[in-house]
């Protein structure tokens, strides 16, 4: 039978993150809390701060109760699209951090003469000193 469950992209999720419009992503799963961030007993900035990425982690840290658990069912609204990219600004950032080895040896192909100039410099600079006493 097919599911009527509404499915939502991370994109789309994480632009619900003011205070009059907070969705967070727990497990998979979508929930609007906007009505329950003043109630929140952990705080609304700790939800706010929680929003827009997969806040698995941070729920489950707070330690949250069953009756926590239970409440929270009332605003789910609905599941992430798990074939769906994830945001595309942290695509971006993840590409680049991909980039750092490649670049690194770049770097260190184009530059290898500095350190060597320097242990070169040294070398000679030493044994002059030493010569001279
Ligand atoms: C649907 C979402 C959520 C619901 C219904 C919810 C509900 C609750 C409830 C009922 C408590 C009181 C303690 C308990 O019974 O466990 C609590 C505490 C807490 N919550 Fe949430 N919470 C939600 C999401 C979050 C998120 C995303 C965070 C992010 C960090 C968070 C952080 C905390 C913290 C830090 C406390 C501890 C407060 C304290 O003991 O001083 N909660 N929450």
């Amino acid at each position: 039978m097919p599911t009527l469950t509404k499915l939502f992209t991370m994109e789309e999720a994480s632009q619900h993150n003011t205070k009059d419009d907070c969705w967070v992503v727990i497990d998979g799963k979508v929930y609007d809390v906007s009505s329950y961030l003043d109630e929140h007993p952990g705080g609304d900035d700790v939800v706010l701060a929680a929003t827009g990425k997969d806040a698995t982690d941070e729920f489950e840290d707070a330690g949250h109760s069953k009756d926590a658990r239970e409440l929270m069912e009332k605003f789910f609204i609905g599941e992430l699209d798990s074939t769906s990219p994830p945001i595309p600004e942290l695509e971006i950032v993840k590409k680049a951090a991909k980039n750092i080895p490649q670049k690194v040896k770049e770097i260190t192909k184009q530059y290898w003469f500095i350190p060597v100039a320097v242990v070169g410099i040294s070398v000679v600079v030493g044994f002059l000193y030493t010569r001279k006493k």
